[in-house]
């Protein structure tokens, strides 16, 4: 097998390169990064940075170095960090550092991190970030700032961390019209459902779980109600059609409803519940949403377990692809934060209006789509309730089910729950507002019970 000589982690007979000595040509200085955080990260960042040194140097044809880093907790720092390397307490002393040509955030969070990133373009620096929230909240002021500063904000970290997916949307599909993507793009959530379907394991364990791995945001309600989704998905979108970021129109929903119930009932049918995010146009404009949909069990989408991710997009010349990688995670996450530090290399040097546009068409032509409610967005749908238990026999509930408006349904699950009956459909395609409608009608007559649990059912071809 080939091994390259520069990276020895798996060839314990090969030296680790040191960090400093790389064989570039004098002329070209270092690349001076300032580190905004070290926590799971910015470690994972300044460590691959470190141990690859070499390797990066030969790709790019100039040194990587982090000369200065911030953080709250200093005294854990100073025991990770090189001595040359400047540690401060003061996020804002390091953004005016003239030594730090690019500040990379990993902080997180969209108050300071917002100030920090201003104030870096202000003083003229490069930035890279793996902060969706916020480029997916202020993102569109954040660009105009950089663009009238020429300078870089990259942030392929910010999505779906191992899979190059922001530089295959803008440069690898950039000949194509984009129809629709949608992709596993939150590793908590997706490790939980597998956790909960696969291991039986309590939605509360599951995100203890993957709050331990350092896969969970700081608030972890971003990822199990859906916003870090929301967030990926927004640049997504705008990177697949032109437009500026659109967050506030995502429809968002997360899977705290789930219930285990649901979950088995779908492997039964031969479904998997997985948080989606789709972004898809059509005549109206664009959908865009994050949702648990059921997907059938051969679907390429159900095979991604645990906190991967996968992306899918359908466009008019390249066909499906898709791309699958890690989700989260602290070498995954830096994996992509460096990608951007090898490119900002290669192209800093180039006049601003050269380099790849941030969001992948030229700044004067991101047009807005208008964003269509997803109550009108047709899909099939998986529905639960329960009815009395002597109310409808199975043909009379499907009588009573045509009658309301829902004339195809599937009856899969008709069972006993002593006073009442469990039921489970799969509808045709119908639209959100179509089936509200019918199941209220449904609960006029007495065939719905109590609570009812609908999901989308996604074939994504
Ligand atoms: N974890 C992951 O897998 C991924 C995370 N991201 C994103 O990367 C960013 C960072 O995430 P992650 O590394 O997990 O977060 P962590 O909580 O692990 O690390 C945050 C770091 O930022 C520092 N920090 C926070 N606020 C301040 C402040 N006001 N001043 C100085 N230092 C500060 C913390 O310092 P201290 O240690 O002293 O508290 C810590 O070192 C987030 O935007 C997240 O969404 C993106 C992709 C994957
Ligand atoms: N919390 C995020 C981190 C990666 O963006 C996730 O679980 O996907």
């Amino acid at each position: 097998m080939y091994q390259d000589p520069a990276f020895s982690r798996s060839n314990p007979h090969v030296a680790i390169p040191s960090a400093t000595a790389t064989s570039m040509p004098p002329s070209i200085a270092p690349l001076r990064v300032g580190l905004l955080g070290l926590g799971t990260v910015g470690l994972g960042t300044y460590t691959v940075l470190r141990r690859n040194a070499d390797l990066i140097a030969m790709r790019t044809g100039q040194a990587i170095e982090v000369v200065a880093v911030a953080v709250r907790n200093t005294a854990r720092a100073q025991a990770l960090l090189a001595p040359e390397v400047t540690l401060l307490s003061d996020p804002f002393a390091l953004v005016d550092l003239p030594e730090v040509d690019v500040v990379v955030e990993v902080l997180g969070g969209t108050t300071v991190a917002k100030d920090l990133v201003l104030r870096a373009i202000a003083n003229g620096k490069h930035v890279v970030t793996a902060n969706k929230a916020l480029l997916a909240e202020h993102g569109n002021a954040l660009f105009a700032a950089a663009q009238a500063q020429g300078v870089v904000l990259a942030y392929e970290g910010a999505v779906a961390v191992s899979i190059p997916i922001i530089k295959a949307l803008r440069e690898g599909l950039s000949a194509n019209r984009i129809e629709w993507l949608a992709g596993i793009i939150n590793g908590t959530s997706n490790f939980i459902l597998s956790a909960m379907r696969t291991q039986g394991v309590s939605f509360a364990q599951a995100l203890a779980d993957a709050q331990a791995q350092g896969f969970a945001e700081a608030d972890p309600t971003l990822d199990v109600e859906g916003g870090d989704a929301a967030h990926k998905l927004a640049l997504l979108a705008s990177n697949a059609f032109g437009t500026p970021l659109q967050f506030a129109q995502v429809h968002t929903q997360g899977i705290t409803q789930l219930t285990g119930e649901d979950i088995d009932y779908a492997a039964r049918l031969g479904y998997q519940v997985k948080l989606l995010g789709i972004a898809k146009r059509n005549e109206q404009g664009l959908e865009l949403r994050v949702q648990p949909c059921l997907l059938p069990q051969d679907h390429l989408l159900a095979q991604v377990h645990g906190s991967m991710n996968a992306v899918m997009v359908k466009s008019d010349a390249a066909g499906l692809t898709m791309y699958y990688g890690a989700g989260a995670g602290s070498e995954q996450t830096a994996s992509a934060v460096i990608a951007d530090l090898v490119d900002l290399c290669r192209s800093a040097r180039l006049p601003a209006p050269l380099r790849v546009p941030y969001l992948g068409i030229q700044a004067s032509a991101l047009k807005p789509l208008p964003v269509c409610n997803t109550g009108h967005a047709q899909s099939r749908f998986y529905v639960r309730f329960n009815i009395g238990a002597h109310t409808y026999s199975p043909t009379e509930l499907l009588a009573q089910c045509h009658a309301a408006g829902l004339p195809k349904v599937e009856l899969h699950s008709f069972s006993d729950k002593g006073e009442q009956l469990a039921v489970v459909l799969l509808t045709q395609a119908l639209s959100p507002n179509a089936l509200d409608a019918a199941l209220a009608a449904l609960r006029q007559v007495g065939a719905v019970r109590g609570a009812v649990h609908t999901l989308r059912l996604e074939t994504l071809q």
